[in-house]
């Protein structure tokens, strides 16, 4: 997203983009994203963040569910329930596109199981989708669409093309995601703009949260992240 379509006024989203640049900042400069944008990231390591994500995204589908259930409308429980749908389509997408052309054979995907950090993340996900209110549902959910989105179109802009991870930065730099981005931005700003202070309060957390899950996600990729026992 450029800067002329982010939002700008006193806005939940905006509030919180701008709390969290820090965390926006660390996750662009990381080594991991850094080594996928010139195309010299190890291919070990991509593999550990295909797998993991793997995990990762039929978690989040179901915390996606989970807050179509709670939506407030019908706009909102089919926006919701889509996105639920699109998470498991990229999932799939993974399993018959990435595993292939990275050389994940199906067999170590099904032995490896939740790294730390992934486990951490979806459970905190899932916890939250199920125990809290719709708006602070959406901003859990919020920094994995939109920390994406940006990650996606600033290592575009500076990627060494022809790039072994052109698939990866296509999908999350394409405007039919950003579309996806900002509709969820609009959604989570009308729940807040009708929020208590506690809620708006607990959002704000939900959404630092999530922000701080997704730069340990990469890292985690990067370090190649296991349990120690
Ligand atoms: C750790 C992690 N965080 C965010 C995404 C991005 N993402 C993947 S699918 C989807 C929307 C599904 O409706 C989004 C936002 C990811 N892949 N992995």
């Amino acid at each position: 997203m450029t800067d002329a379509a982010r939002p700008t006024a006193a806005t939940f989203s905006a509030q919180a983009w701008q709390a969290n640049l820090p965390v926006y900042e660390a996750i662009r400069t990381m080594p991991f994203n850094m080594a996928l944008a010139d195309g010299t990231l190890p291919g070990e390591r991509f593999r550990h963040y295909m797998i993991q994500d793997a995990h990762y995204l039929i978690a989040f589908g179901r915390a996606l569910a989970i807050a179509a259930a709670k939506a407030d409308d019908a706009d909102g429980l089919v926006q919701f329930a889509q996105a639920a749908q699109v998470a498991v389509i990229v999932e799939r997408s993974l399993h018959t596109d990435f595993f292939r052309s990275f050389g994940v054979d199906p067999a170590e995907f099904e032995g490896t199981e939740m790294s730390p950090v992934c486990h951490h993340y979806t459970s905190f996900l899932i916890a939250t989708a199920h125990a809290e209110s719709y708006p602070v549902v959406l901003a859990a959910l919020l920094p994995c669409f939109w920390i994406y989105a940006e990650i996606g179109r600033d290592i575009l802009a500076r990627a060494v093309r022809p790039n072994a991870y052109d698939a990866w930065i296509d999908t999350y730099a394409g405007e039919e995601f950003h579309e996806a981005v900002r509709a969820v931005i609009a959604t989570t700003d009308r729940a807040a703009a009708t929020a208590s202070p506690d809620v708006l309060a607990r959002m704000h957390e939900a959404y630092r949260r999530a922000s701080q899950l997704e730069w340990m996600f990469w890292d985690s990729a990067w370090r190649l992240g296991a349990w120690p026992l």
